[in-house]
Protein backbone atom coordinates (compact mmCIF):
# COMPACT_ATOMS: atom_id res chain seq x y z
CA UNK A 1 0.00 0.00 0.00
CA UNK A 2 3.18 2.46 0.85
CA UNK A 3 5.79 1.82 -0.96
CA UNK A 4 9.68 3.25 -0.23
CA UNK A 5 12.09 2.75 -3.02
CA UNK A 6 15.54 4.35 -2.64
CA UNK A 7 14.25 7.16 -0.25
CA UNK A 8 16.16 9.09 1.12
CA UNK A 9 15.92 12.89 2.26
CA UNK A 10 18.06 16.06 2.69
CA UNK A 11 17.15 19.20 4.55
CA UNK A 12 19.04 22.33 4.07
CA UNK A 13 20.87 23.44 6.93
CA UNK A 14 22.12 26.97 7.84
CA UNK A 15 25.38 25.49 9.68
CA UNK A 16 26.25 22.73 7.36
CA UNK A 17 25.88 25.59 4.43
CA UNK A 18 27.92 27.76 6.14
CA UNK A 19 30.58 25.02 6.41
CA UNK A 20 30.35 24.38 3.12
CA UNK A 21 29.43 20.68 3.32
CA UNK A 22 26.69 18.72 2.54
CA UNK A 23 23.87 18.27 5.01
CA UNK A 24 24.14 14.61 6.27
CA UNK A 25 20.33 13.01 5.34
CA UNK A 26 17.75 13.11 7.68
CA UNK A 27 16.80 9.79 6.49
CA UNK A 28 18.50 7.52 4.05
CA UNK A 29 17.79 4.72 1.58
CA UNK A 30 14.08 3.09 3.10
CA UNK A 31 13.36 0.50 0.56
CA UNK A 32 10.72 -1.22 2.01
CA UNK A 33 6.57 -1.81 1.39
CA UNK A 34 3.91 -1.77 3.92
CA UNK A 35 1.28 -3.67 3.21
CA UNK A 36 -2.84 -2.55 2.92
CA UNK A 37 -4.82 -3.42 6.21
CA UNK A 38 -1.93 -3.47 8.70
CA UNK A 39 -1.17 -1.61 12.06
CA UNK A 40 2.50 -0.31 11.44
CA UNK A 41 4.44 1.21 14.27
CA UNK A 42 7.35 3.65 13.37
CA UNK A 43 10.18 3.31 16.03
CA UNK A 44 13.37 5.28 17.15
CA UNK A 45 14.90 7.67 19.15
CA UNK A 46 14.49 11.27 18.88
CA UNK A 47 15.92 13.23 16.14
CA UNK A 48 16.20 9.76 14.10
CA UNK A 49 13.78 10.52 10.99
CA UNK A 50 10.80 9.75 11.96
CA UNK A 51 8.43 12.35 11.49
CA UNK A 52 10.35 13.19 7.98
CA UNK A 53 9.45 9.70 7.10
CA UNK A 54 5.72 10.39 7.91
CA UNK A 55 5.99 13.39 5.84
CA UNK A 56 6.86 11.44 2.79
CA UNK A 57 3.91 9.57 3.07
CA UNK A 58 1.51 12.73 3.24
CA UNK A 59 3.24 14.33 1.00
CA UNK A 60 4.39 17.16 3.55
CA UNK A 61 7.98 16.28 2.97
CA UNK A 62 9.44 17.64 0.83
CA UNK A 63 6.46 19.78 -0.87
CA UNK A 64 5.91 22.20 2.36
CA UNK A 65 8.90 21.74 4.59
CA UNK A 66 11.73 21.91 1.83
CA UNK A 67 14.50 19.66 1.46
CA UNK A 68 14.93 17.24 -1.13
CA UNK A 69 13.36 13.40 -1.65
CA UNK A 70 15.55 11.19 -3.50
CA UNK A 71 14.19 7.96 -4.59
CA UNK A 72 10.44 7.82 -4.82
CA UNK A 73 6.92 7.16 -2.45
CA UNK A 74 4.07 6.18 -3.61
CA UNK A 75 0.90 5.27 -1.56
CA UNK A 76 -1.97 3.54 -3.68
CA UNK A 77 0.47 3.89 -6.77
CA UNK A 78 0.10 7.84 -6.12
CA UNK A 79 3.63 9.23 -6.09
CA UNK A 80 3.99 11.78 -3.44
CA UNK A 81 6.52 13.92 -6.00
CA UNK A 82 3.68 14.54 -8.55
CA UNK A 83 0.98 14.64 -6.26
CA UNK A 84 0.53 17.34 -3.74
CA UNK A 85 -0.58 16.74 -0.08
CA UNK A 86 -4.23 18.27 -1.57
CA UNK A 87 -4.54 15.66 -4.00
CA UNK A 88 -4.10 13.05 -1.44
CA UNK A 89 -6.13 14.14 1.07
CA UNK A 90 -9.20 11.55 -0.01
CA UNK A 91 -6.86 8.76 0.51
CA UNK A 92 -4.07 9.60 3.30
CA UNK A 93 -5.63 11.40 6.54
CA UNK A 94 -2.61 13.18 8.53
CA UNK A 95 -2.32 13.90 12.40
CA UNK A 96 0.43 15.64 13.06
CA UNK A 97 2.47 16.64 16.33
CA UNK A 98 0.82 19.83 16.97
CA UNK A 99 -2.70 19.40 16.29
CA UNK A 100 -4.19 23.28 17.54
CA UNK A 101 -1.81 24.19 14.30
CA UNK A 102 -3.94 22.15 11.96
CA UNK A 103 -7.82 22.89 13.36
CA UNK A 104 -9.37 24.90 10.26
CA UNK A 105 -12.75 25.59 11.80
CA UNK A 106 -13.72 26.68 15.37
CA UNK A 107 -15.64 24.25 16.80
CA UNK A 108 -15.53 20.39 17.43
CA UNK A 109 -18.53 19.62 14.99
CA UNK A 110 -17.06 21.85 12.19
CA UNK A 111 -13.87 20.70 12.97
CA UNK A 112 -15.33 16.78 12.29
CA UNK A 113 -17.04 17.82 9.06
CA UNK A 114 -14.54 19.57 7.45
CA UNK A 115 -12.48 17.11 5.66
CA UNK A 116 -15.67 15.32 4.30
CA UNK A 117 -17.02 18.97 3.22
CA UNK A 118 -13.78 19.29 0.69
CA UNK A 119 -13.93 15.98 -0.88
CA UNK A 120 -17.73 16.97 -1.49
CA UNK A 121 -19.40 13.47 0.41
CA UNK A 122 -23.41 14.26 0.56
CA UNK A 123 -24.84 15.45 3.99
CA UNK A 124 -26.84 12.84 5.10
CA UNK A 125 -23.13 10.85 4.82
CA UNK A 126 -21.70 13.59 6.79
CA UNK A 127 -23.82 13.90 9.75
CA UNK A 128 -24.13 10.13 10.08
CA UNK A 129 -19.96 9.60 10.07
CA UNK A 130 -19.82 13.08 12.38
CA UNK A 131 -22.21 11.00 15.28
CA UNK A 132 -20.44 8.22 15.26
CA UNK A 133 -17.15 9.78 15.86
CA UNK A 134 -18.24 12.00 18.60
CA UNK A 135 -19.69 8.87 20.37
CA UNK A 136 -16.52 6.39 19.17
CA UNK A 137 -13.71 9.20 20.78
CA UNK A 138 -16.05 10.19 24.03
CA UNK A 139 -16.83 13.79 22.27
CA UNK A 140 -20.12 13.54 22.19
CA UNK A 141 -20.19 16.53 25.38
CA UNK A 142 -18.27 18.77 23.61
CA UNK A 143 -19.71 18.92 20.14
CA UNK A 144 -20.57 22.43 20.21
CA UNK A 145 -17.46 24.40 22.06
CA UNK A 146 -15.09 26.21 20.53
CA UNK A 147 -11.57 24.39 19.90
CA UNK A 148 -9.60 26.83 21.74
CA UNK A 149 -11.63 25.90 25.47
CA UNK A 150 -10.69 22.45 25.16
CA UNK A 151 -8.20 20.83 27.37
CA UNK A 152 -4.88 19.30 25.29
CA UNK A 153 -6.14 15.96 25.36
CA UNK A 154 -9.65 17.27 24.06
CA UNK A 155 -7.27 18.96 21.22
CA UNK A 156 -5.63 15.86 20.36
CA UNK A 157 -9.16 13.75 20.13
CA UNK A 158 -10.88 16.40 17.68
CA UNK A 159 -7.53 16.12 15.57
CA UNK A 160 -7.74 12.05 14.79
CA UNK A 161 -11.73 12.77 14.72
CA UNK A 162 -11.33 14.91 11.96
CA UNK A 163 -9.10 12.53 9.94
CA UNK A 164 -11.28 9.54 10.86
CA UNK A 165 -14.47 11.29 9.26
CA UNK A 166 -13.31 10.92 5.47
CA UNK A 167 -12.48 7.11 5.63
CA UNK A 168 -9.09 7.42 4.44
CA UNK A 169 -7.53 4.66 3.50
CA UNK A 170 -4.40 5.17 4.74
CA UNK A 171 -3.62 6.86 8.17
CA UNK A 172 -0.30 9.24 9.09
CA UNK A 173 -0.17 8.76 12.58
CA UNK A 174 2.51 11.41 14.30
CA UNK A 175 2.64 10.84 18.24
CA UNK A 176 -1.46 10.57 18.58
CA UNK A 177 -1.47 9.62 21.84
CA UNK A 178 1.17 11.70 23.37
CA UNK A 179 -1.48 14.29 25.09
CA UNK A 180 -4.25 11.59 25.89
CA UNK A 181 -4.98 10.12 29.84
CA UNK A 182 -3.52 6.06 29.73
CA UNK A 183 -7.63 4.83 29.08
CA UNK A 184 -8.54 7.85 26.61
CA UNK A 185 -5.32 6.24 24.64
CA UNK A 186 -6.45 2.76 24.69
CA UNK A 187 -9.73 3.87 23.22
CA UNK A 188 -8.16 5.22 20.49
CA UNK A 189 -5.75 2.53 19.70
CA UNK A 190 -8.77 0.13 19.45
CA UNK A 191 -10.46 2.49 17.12
CA UNK A 192 -7.53 2.54 15.10
CA UNK A 193 -7.03 -1.45 15.45
CA UNK A 194 -10.99 -1.80 14.71
CA UNK A 195 -10.47 0.62 11.39
CA UNK A 196 -7.47 -1.93 10.44
CA UNK A 197 -9.47 -5.21 10.83
CA UNK A 198 -12.97 -4.60 9.86
CA UNK A 199 -12.01 -1.70 7.21
CA UNK A 200 -8.50 -2.49 5.75
CA UNK A 201 -7.45 0.71 6.63
CA UNK A 202 -3.17 0.95 6.66
CA UNK A 203 -1.91 2.78 9.82
CA UNK A 204 1.52 4.21 10.21
CA UNK A 205 1.80 5.52 13.71
CA UNK A 206 4.78 6.94 15.35
CA UNK A 207 4.91 6.98 19.11
CA UNK A 208 7.69 6.93 21.68
CA UNK A 209 5.08 6.16 24.31
CA UNK A 210 6.03 2.01 23.04
CA UNK A 211 4.31 0.53 26.34
CA UNK A 212 0.74 2.35 24.97
CA UNK A 213 0.94 0.93 21.40
CA UNK A 214 3.86 -1.55 20.74
CA UNK A 215 1.20 -5.13 21.51
CA UNK A 216 -1.24 -3.51 18.46
CA UNK A 217 1.67 -3.59 16.00
CA UNK A 218 0.98 -6.23 13.19
CA UNK A 219 4.89 -4.82 12.49
CA UNK A 220 7.41 -2.29 13.34
CA UNK A 221 9.10 0.30 11.19
CA UNK A 222 12.72 1.10 13.48
CA UNK A 223 15.09 4.17 12.74
CA UNK A 224 18.04 2.72 14.93
CA UNK A 225 20.16 5.61 14.78
CA UNK A 226 20.26 8.62 12.53
CA UNK A 227 21.20 7.81 9.10
CA UNK A 228 21.31 4.07 9.56
CA UNK A 229 18.72 1.35 7.47
CA UNK A 230 15.35 1.36 8.47
CA UNK A 231 13.96 -2.11 9.03
CA UNK A 232 10.55 -3.53 9.01
CA UNK A 233 9.61 -6.35 11.02
CA UNK A 234 8.17 -8.80 13.79
CA UNK A 235 7.18 -6.15 16.70
CA UNK A 236 8.80 -8.84 18.82
CA UNK A 237 12.05 -9.45 17.03
CA UNK A 238 12.36 -5.59 16.55
CA UNK A 239 12.35 -5.20 19.96
CA UNK A 240 15.03 -7.58 20.81
CA UNK A 241 17.14 -5.14 18.68
CA UNK A 242 15.36 -1.81 19.40
CA UNK A 243 17.65 1.16 21.69
CA UNK A 244 14.25 2.45 22.47
CA UNK A 245 11.92 -0.38 24.41
CA UNK A 246 8.89 -0.24 26.72
CA UNK A 247 9.03 -0.97 30.25
CA UNK A 248 8.10 -4.95 30.15
CA UNK A 249 10.50 -5.13 27.30
CA UNK A 250 13.25 -3.84 29.20
CA UNK A 251 12.16 -6.08 32.27
CA UNK A 252 12.01 -9.52 29.78
CA UNK A 253 15.56 -8.12 28.42
CA UNK A 254 16.99 -7.96 32.36
CA UNK A 255 15.22 -11.29 33.37
CA UNK A 256 16.72 -13.22 30.00
CA UNK A 257 13.14 -14.16 29.11
CA UNK A 258 12.29 -15.42 25.28
CA UNK A 259 10.72 -14.41 23.11
CA UNK A 260 10.09 -10.95 24.55
CA UNK A 261 6.71 -10.30 25.68
CA UNK A 262 4.83 -7.37 24.35
CA UNK A 263 2.08 -6.50 26.98
CA UNK A 264 1.69 -7.20 30.31
CA UNK A 265 -0.06 -10.31 29.89
CA UNK A 266 2.57 -12.08 28.16
CA UNK A 267 5.06 -11.02 30.59
CA UNK A 268 2.68 -12.23 33.36
CA UNK A 269 2.77 -15.42 32.06
CA UNK A 270 6.72 -15.61 32.24
CA UNK A 271 7.02 -13.68 35.82
CA UNK A 272 6.95 -16.68 38.04
CA UNK A 273 10.64 -17.27 38.69
CA UNK A 274 11.26 -13.27 38.25
CA UNK A 275 8.49 -12.95 41.44
CA UNK A 276 10.45 -15.92 43.21
CA UNK A 277 13.67 -13.95 42.81
CA UNK A 278 12.88 -10.78 44.36
CA UNK A 279 10.88 -12.15 47.43
CA UNK A 280 12.50 -10.63 50.60
CA UNK A 281 14.72 -8.35 48.48
CA UNK A 282 15.05 -4.70 49.83
CA UNK A 283 14.27 -1.57 47.38
CA UNK A 284 11.05 -1.29 45.85
CA UNK A 285 8.96 2.13 46.18
CA UNK A 286 8.72 3.39 49.35
CA UNK A 287 4.82 3.14 51.44
CA UNK A 288 5.19 6.91 52.72
CA UNK A 289 4.72 10.11 50.85
CA UNK A 290 8.21 10.80 51.12
CA UNK A 291 8.33 14.01 53.20
CA UNK A 292 10.33 12.48 55.48
CA UNK A 293 12.62 12.29 52.86
CA UNK A 294 12.70 15.63 52.31
CA UNK A 295 16.24 17.13 53.30
CA UNK A 296 19.17 18.87 52.08
CA UNK A 297 19.80 16.03 49.87
CA UNK A 298 16.44 14.09 49.23
CA UNK A 299 17.77 10.74 48.38
CA UNK A 300 16.02 9.17 45.08
CA UNK A 301 12.83 8.43 45.96
CA UNK A 302 13.00 5.06 44.49
CA UNK A 303 15.63 2.22 45.07
CA UNK A 304 16.83 2.59 41.05
CA UNK A 305 20.51 3.29 40.50
CA UNK A 306 20.95 6.78 38.91
CA UNK A 307 20.67 6.45 35.59
CA UNK A 308 24.26 6.62 33.56
CA UNK A 309 23.36 8.99 31.17
CA UNK A 310 21.61 11.63 34.04
CA UNK A 311 24.52 11.64 36.20
CA UNK A 312 26.70 14.37 33.65
CA UNK A 313 24.16 16.88 33.51
CA UNK A 314 22.81 16.25 36.90
CA UNK A 315 26.07 16.73 38.44
CA UNK A 316 26.48 19.93 36.36
CA UNK A 317 23.46 20.83 37.78
CA UNK A 318 23.96 20.42 41.08
CA UNK A 319 27.07 22.70 40.36
CA UNK A 320 25.54 25.07 38.76
CA UNK A 321 22.45 25.65 41.19
CA UNK A 322 25.16 25.64 43.99
CA UNK A 323 27.30 28.51 42.94
CA UNK A 324 24.32 30.89 42.62
CA UNK A 325 24.00 33.15 45.92
CA UNK A 326 20.78 32.43 47.69
CA UNK A 327 18.24 35.02 48.72
CA UNK A 328 16.92 35.07 51.83
CA UNK A 329 13.13 32.84 52.17
CA UNK A 330 13.68 32.12 48.40
CA UNK A 331 14.62 29.02 46.13
CA UNK A 332 16.23 26.11 47.95
CA UNK A 333 14.39 25.88 51.52
CA UNK A 334 14.02 24.29 54.74
CA UNK A 335 12.23 21.28 54.46
CA UNK A 336 12.37 19.65 58.10
CA UNK A 337 8.98 18.27 58.91
CA UNK A 338 7.92 21.95 60.40
CA UNK A 339 8.84 23.96 57.08
CA UNK A 340 6.51 26.07 55.56
CA UNK A 341 4.21 24.40 52.98
CA UNK A 342 5.22 25.57 49.28
CA UNK A 343 2.21 26.16 48.06
CA UNK A 344 -1.41 25.48 49.83
CA UNK A 345 -5.20 25.37 48.15
CA UNK A 346 -7.86 25.28 50.50
CA UNK A 347 -11.39 25.11 48.92
CA UNK A 348 -10.72 26.05 45.67
CA UNK A 349 -13.10 26.25 42.61
CA UNK A 350 -12.80 27.49 39.55
CA UNK A 351 -15.07 28.34 37.01
CA UNK A 352 -13.79 28.74 33.33
CA UNK A 353 -17.15 29.98 30.95
CA UNK A 354 -19.46 27.26 31.37
CA UNK A 355 -17.17 24.84 33.13
CA UNK A 356 -16.47 24.44 36.74
CA UNK A 357 -12.95 23.22 36.35
CA UNK A 358 -11.79 22.56 39.99
CA UNK A 359 -14.20 22.02 42.66
CA UNK A 360 -13.50 22.01 46.38
CA UNK A 361 -9.88 21.43 45.82
CA UNK A 362 -7.69 21.16 49.49
CA UNK A 363 -3.92 20.33 48.91
CA UNK A 364 -0.40 21.29 50.48
CA UNK A 365 2.91 20.93 48.54
CA UNK A 366 5.82 20.60 50.65
CA UNK A 367 9.66 21.33 50.35
CA UNK A 368 11.59 18.30 48.43
CA UNK A 369 7.72 16.62 47.66
CA UNK A 370 7.69 15.72 43.96
CA UNK A 371 3.88 15.37 43.10
CA UNK A 372 2.23 13.77 40.19
CA UNK A 373 -1.05 15.02 39.41
CA UNK A 374 -3.01 12.73 37.00
CA UNK A 375 -6.18 12.49 36.11
CA UNK A 376 -8.63 11.99 32.99
CA UNK A 377 -8.23 14.71 30.08
CA UNK A 378 -10.03 17.76 30.84
CA UNK A 379 -9.82 16.92 34.67
CA UNK A 380 -8.53 20.23 35.64
CA UNK A 381 -4.63 19.25 35.62
CA UNK A 382 -3.59 22.51 33.58
CA UNK A 383 -6.37 24.96 35.46
CA UNK A 384 -4.74 23.88 38.70
CA UNK A 385 -1.14 24.89 37.55
CA UNK A 386 -2.31 27.77 35.73
CA UNK A 387 -4.25 28.79 39.54
CA UNK A 388 -0.79 28.16 41.11
CA UNK A 389 0.97 30.88 38.84
CA UNK A 390 -1.38 34.01 39.38
CA UNK A 391 -3.08 33.18 35.04
CA UNK A 392 -6.82 32.17 37.05
CA UNK A 393 -8.39 33.99 39.96
CA UNK A 394 -10.48 31.45 42.48
CA UNK A 395 -14.19 31.57 42.06
CA UNK A 396 -13.77 30.57 45.83
CA UNK A 397 -11.65 28.95 47.91
CA UNK A 398 -7.99 30.58 47.82
CA UNK A 399 -4.46 29.61 47.06
CA UNK A 400 -1.35 30.77 48.85
CA UNK A 401 2.12 30.01 47.28
CA UNK A 402 5.89 31.41 48.82
CA UNK A 403 5.70 29.64 51.70
CA UNK A 404 5.79 31.80 54.80
CA UNK A 405 5.11 34.98 52.64
CA UNK A 406 1.67 33.12 51.71
CA UNK A 407 1.04 35.29 48.38
CA UNK A 408 -1.96 34.74 46.38
CA UNK A 409 -0.57 34.17 42.74
CA UNK A 410 -3.64 36.05 40.79
CA UNK A 411 -2.53 39.19 42.92
CA UNK A 412 1.25 39.17 42.87
CA UNK A 413 3.26 41.00 40.51
CA UNK A 414 4.79 38.47 37.63
CA UNK A 415 8.38 39.59 38.52
CA UNK A 416 7.82 38.70 42.06
CA UNK A 417 5.98 35.70 41.56
CA UNK A 418 8.75 33.74 40.00
CA UNK A 419 11.04 34.12 42.43
CA UNK A 420 8.36 32.15 43.93
CA UNK A 421 6.27 29.11 41.36
CA UNK A 422 7.83 28.72 37.74
CA UNK A 423 5.61 26.98 35.45
CA UNK A 424 7.10 25.29 32.04
CA UNK A 425 4.34 25.02 30.23
CA UNK A 426 2.49 21.87 27.90
CA UNK A 427 4.24 24.07 25.03
CA UNK A 428 7.60 24.85 26.15
CA UNK A 429 7.67 26.90 23.09
CA UNK A 430 5.06 29.52 24.27
CA UNK A 431 7.97 29.95 27.18
CA UNK A 432 10.21 31.36 24.40
CA UNK A 433 10.39 34.07 22.29
CA UNK A 434 13.47 35.26 21.67
CA UNK A 435 15.92 34.50 18.48
CA UNK A 436 18.23 32.80 20.05
CA UNK A 437 19.31 30.40 22.94
CA UNK A 438 21.80 33.15 24.99
CA UNK A 439 19.19 36.30 23.75
CA UNK A 440 16.70 33.79 26.37
CA UNK A 441 19.07 33.70 28.54
CA UNK A 442 19.62 37.01 28.87
CA UNK A 443 16.39 37.80 29.21
CA UNK A 444 15.88 35.28 31.69
CA UNK A 445 18.47 36.91 34.15
CA UNK A 446 17.12 40.00 33.98
CA UNK A 447 13.43 39.13 34.44
CA UNK A 448 14.55 37.38 37.46
CA UNK A 449 17.17 40.51 38.70
CA UNK A 450 19.32 37.41 38.71
CA UNK A 451 23.43 37.87 38.04
CA UNK A 452 24.47 38.01 34.21
CA UNK A 453 25.06 34.76 33.18
CA UNK A 454 23.13 32.35 35.43
CA UNK A 455 20.80 31.25 32.96
CA UNK A 456 22.95 30.56 30.48
CA UNK A 457 25.33 28.22 33.59
CA UNK A 458 21.57 26.16 33.94
CA UNK A 459 22.08 25.57 30.05
CA UNK A 460 25.36 24.30 29.95
CA UNK A 461 24.78 21.99 32.91
CA UNK A 462 21.18 21.00 30.94
CA UNK A 463 22.37 20.92 26.97
CA UNK A 464 26.13 21.18 26.92
CA UNK A 465 25.96 20.50 23.64
CA UNK A 466 24.12 23.51 22.63
CA UNK A 467 25.51 26.40 21.33
CA UNK A 468 23.91 30.12 22.29
CA UNK A 469 23.65 31.68 18.56
CA UNK A 470 20.89 28.33 18.11
CA UNK A 471 17.58 29.50 17.47
CA UNK A 472 15.14 27.65 20.12
CA UNK A 473 12.50 26.76 16.96
CA UNK A 474 15.54 24.30 15.80
CA UNK A 475 16.02 22.54 19.30
CA UNK A 476 14.74 19.35 19.53
CA UNK A 477 11.65 18.52 21.74
CA UNK A 478 13.93 17.35 24.44
CA UNK A 479 16.23 20.37 24.22
CA UNK A 480 13.31 22.78 24.22
CA UNK A 481 12.05 21.22 27.54
CA UNK A 482 15.48 21.63 28.76
CA UNK A 483 15.77 25.29 27.69
CA UNK A 484 12.34 26.39 29.35
CA UNK A 485 13.37 24.74 32.60
CA UNK A 486 16.56 26.72 32.68
CA UNK A 487 14.73 29.44 32.34
CA UNK A 488 12.37 28.64 34.89
CA UNK A 489 14.87 27.91 37.16
CA UNK A 490 16.60 31.01 36.81
CA UNK A 491 14.64 32.50 39.48
CA UNK A 492 15.51 29.50 41.91
CA UNK A 493 11.56 29.16 42.28
CA UNK A 494 10.42 27.24 45.64
CA UNK A 495 7.37 25.56 43.73
CA UNK A 496 8.49 23.93 39.83
CA UNK A 497 5.24 22.94 38.04
CA UNK A 498 6.26 20.90 34.99
CA UNK A 499 2.48 20.50 32.68
CA UNK A 500 2.97 17.10 30.85
CA UNK A 501 6.58 17.50 30.58
CA UNK A 502 7.72 13.83 28.94
CA UNK A 503 5.51 14.66 25.38
CA UNK A 504 7.54 13.94 22.46
CA UNK A 505 10.58 13.07 24.86
CA UNK A 506 12.32 9.62 23.85
CA UNK A 507 13.30 7.47 27.09
CA UNK A 508 16.81 8.60 27.29
CA UNK A 509 15.84 12.31 27.37
CA UNK A 510 13.16 10.71 30.06
CA UNK A 511 15.73 9.61 31.87
CA UNK A 512 17.89 12.80 32.33
CA UNK A 513 14.53 14.68 32.79
CA UNK A 514 14.03 12.15 35.51
CA UNK A 515 17.44 12.41 36.72
CA UNK A 516 17.23 16.34 36.79
CA UNK A 517 14.14 16.31 38.88
CA UNK A 518 15.42 14.25 41.82
CA UNK A 519 17.83 16.94 42.16
CA UNK A 520 16.04 19.42 42.32
CA UNK A 521 13.77 17.72 45.26
CA UNK A 522 16.95 17.28 46.83
CA UNK A 523 17.68 20.71 46.78
CA UNK A 524 14.50 21.06 48.71
CA UNK A 525 12.10 22.37 45.91
CA UNK A 526 8.76 21.51 45.96
CA UNK A 527 7.76 19.52 42.42
CA UNK A 528 4.39 19.26 40.89
CA UNK A 529 4.21 17.60 37.36
CA UNK A 530 0.39 17.32 35.44
CA UNK A 531 1.04 14.32 33.71
CA UNK A 532 -0.70 11.41 32.14
CA UNK A 533 2.73 9.36 32.04
CA UNK A 534 2.41 6.69 34.57
CA UNK A 535 5.69 5.21 34.17
CA UNK A 536 7.51 9.18 34.61
CA UNK A 537 5.18 8.88 37.93
CA UNK A 538 6.18 5.25 39.10
CA UNK A 539 9.49 6.78 38.62
CA UNK A 540 10.07 9.61 40.05
CA UNK A 541 6.68 10.90 42.46
CA UNK A 542 6.91 10.65 46.03
CA UNK A 543 3.11 11.68 46.28
CA UNK A 544 0.38 11.22 43.31
CA UNK A 545 -2.80 13.37 43.53
CA UNK A 546 -5.71 12.25 41.37
CA UNK A 547 -8.27 14.78 39.71
CA UNK A 548 -11.43 14.07 38.51
CA UNK A 549 -13.97 16.40 37.39
CA UNK A 550 -12.34 18.97 39.06
CA UNK A 551 -12.20 17.22 42.25
CA UNK A 552 -9.40 15.42 43.94
CA UNK A 553 -10.67 11.74 44.22
CA UNK A 554 -7.14 10.05 45.58
CA UNK A 555 -4.33 11.87 47.62
CA UNK A 556 -1.51 9.56 49.11
CA UNK A 557 2.15 7.44 48.11
CA UNK A 558 2.45 6.94 44.81
CA UNK A 559 2.50 3.26 45.24
CA UNK A 560 -0.37 2.92 46.92
CA UNK A 561 -1.92 5.29 44.74
CA UNK A 562 -0.78 3.95 41.36
CA UNK A 563 -1.10 0.39 42.27
CA UNK A 564 -4.92 1.26 43.24
CA UNK A 565 -6.38 1.20 39.55
CA UNK A 566 -5.12 -0.30 36.47
CA UNK A 567 -5.54 3.07 34.47
CA UNK A 568 -2.43 4.26 36.14
CA UNK A 569 -0.45 0.83 37.23
CA UNK A 570 3.15 1.03 35.82
CA UNK A 571 3.66 -2.05 33.50
CA UNK A 572 6.28 -3.36 36.14
CA UNK A 573 3.75 -3.56 38.94
CA UNK A 574 0.84 -4.70 36.46
CA UNK A 575 3.60 -8.07 35.99
CA UNK A 576 4.79 -8.18 39.40
CA UNK A 577 1.66 -8.16 41.25
CA UNK A 578 1.14 -8.33 44.05
CA UNK A 579 5.04 -7.92 44.91
CA UNK A 580 5.61 -4.20 45.52
CA UNK A 581 8.14 -3.21 42.42
CA UNK A 582 7.13 -0.21 40.00
CA UNK A 583 9.99 0.11 37.43
CA UNK A 584 12.49 -1.60 36.07
CA UNK A 585 15.40 0.41 37.50
CA UNK A 586 13.78 -1.28 41.22
CA UNK A 587 13.85 -4.86 39.53
CA UNK A 588 17.40 -4.24 38.81
CA UNK A 589 18.66 -2.63 41.86
CA UNK A 590 16.73 -4.98 44.14
CA UNK A 591 18.25 -7.94 41.93
CA UNK A 592 21.64 -6.47 42.60
CA UNK A 593 21.63 -6.48 46.13
CA UNK A 594 22.56 -9.03 48.48
CA UNK A 595 20.25 -11.97 48.08
CA UNK A 596 17.88 -12.75 51.15
CA UNK A 597 18.43 -9.77 52.94
CA UNK A 598 14.66 -8.74 54.48
CA UNK A 599 13.59 -5.57 54.66
N1 LIG B 1 12.20 21.36 8.18
C1 LIG B 1 13.41 20.99 8.61
N2 LIG B 1 14.51 21.67 8.22
C2 LIG B 1 15.75 21.29 8.61
N3 LIG B 1 16.00 20.21 9.39
C3 LIG B 1 14.95 19.49 9.81
C4 LIG B 1 13.61 19.84 9.44
N4 LIG B 1 12.77 18.92 10.00
C5 LIG B 1 13.56 18.06 10.68
N5 LIG B 1 14.86 18.38 10.56
C6 LIG B 1 16.00 17.62 11.11
O1 LIG B 1 15.94 16.30 10.59
C7 LIG B 1 16.27 15.33 11.58
C8 LIG B 1 15.12 14.34 11.74
O2 LIG B 1 14.00 15.04 12.31
P1 LIG B 1 12.59 14.36 12.58
O3 LIG B 1 11.69 15.42 13.16
O4 LIG B 1 12.14 13.65 11.36
O5 LIG B 1 12.96 13.30 13.72
P2 LIG B 1 12.00 12.45 14.67
O6 LIG B 1 12.55 11.08 14.71
O7 LIG B 1 10.58 12.61 14.25
O8 LIG B 1 12.21 13.16 16.08
P3 LIG B 1 11.20 13.31 17.32
O9 LIG B 1 11.02 11.93 17.86
O10 LIG B 1 11.97 14.19 18.28
O11 LIG B 1 9.93 13.92 16.81
C9 LIG B 1 16.57 16.11 12.85
O12 LIG B 1 17.96 16.26 12.95
C10 LIG B 1 15.89 17.45 12.63
O13 LIG B 1 16.57 18.48 13.33
N1 LIG C 1 -11.10 28.77 28.13
C1 LIG C 1 -11.94 27.82 28.57
N2 LIG C 1 -13.28 28.01 28.60
C2 LIG C 1 -14.11 27.05 29.04
N3 LIG C 1 -13.70 25.85 29.47
C3 LIG C 1 -12.39 25.60 29.47
C4 LIG C 1 -11.44 26.56 29.01
N4 LIG C 1 -10.23 26.02 29.10
C5 LIG C 1 -10.39 24.77 29.61
N5 LIG C 1 -11.69 24.53 29.83
C6 LIG C 1 -12.29 23.29 30.37
O1 LIG C 1 -11.85 23.14 31.72
C7 LIG C 1 -11.68 21.77 32.03
C8 LIG C 1 -10.29 21.56 32.61
O2 LIG C 1 -9.32 21.78 31.58
P1 LIG C 1 -7.76 21.54 31.84
O3 LIG C 1 -7.03 22.05 30.64
O4 LIG C 1 -7.40 22.06 33.18
O5 LIG C 1 -7.75 19.93 31.88
P2 LIG C 1 -6.50 18.93 31.99
O6 LIG C 1 -6.77 18.02 33.13
O7 LIG C 1 -5.22 19.70 32.04
O8 LIG C 1 -6.66 18.13 30.63
P3 LIG C 1 -5.58 17.45 29.64
O9 LIG C 1 -5.14 16.19 30.33
O10 LIG C 1 -6.38 17.12 28.42
O11 LIG C 1 -4.48 18.44 29.39
C9 LIG C 1 -11.94 21.00 30.73
O12 LIG C 1 -13.24 20.49 30.75
C10 LIG C 1 -11.80 22.05 29.64
O13 LIG C 1 -12.62 21.73 28.53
Amino acid sequence: MIRFEHVSVHYDSEATARAGEAPPPALREVDLEIPEGELCLLVGPSGVGKSTLLGTVSGLVPHFTGGTLHGRVTVAGRDTRTHKPREMADLVGTVGQDPLAHFVTDTVEDELAYGMESLGLPPATMRRRVEETLDLLGLNELRERPITTLSGGQQQRVAIGSVLTPHPRVLVLDEPTSALDPAAAEEVLAVLQRLVHDLGTTVLMAEHRLERVVHYADQVLLLPEPGARALLGDPAEQMGVSPVRPPVVALGRLAGWSPLPLSVRDARRMAGPLRERLTGRPGGAPDREGTDLAGAHTPAPRGGRELPDAAGPLARLRAAMRTRPRRPGHGAADTGPGAAPAAELSGLTLRRGHVTALRGVDLTLRPGQTVALMGRNGAGKSTLLGTLMGVHTPTSGSVTVGGPERLAPAETHPRRLLRHAGLVPQEPRDLLYADTVAAECAAADEDAAAEAGTCRGLVAALLPDVAGETHPRDLSEGQRLALALAVILTARPQLILLDEPTRGLDYAAKSRLVGILRALAGEGHAIVLATHDVELAAEVAHRVVILAQGEVVADGPTREVVTSSPAFAPQVAKVLAPERWLTVSQVRAALDSPEGVKE
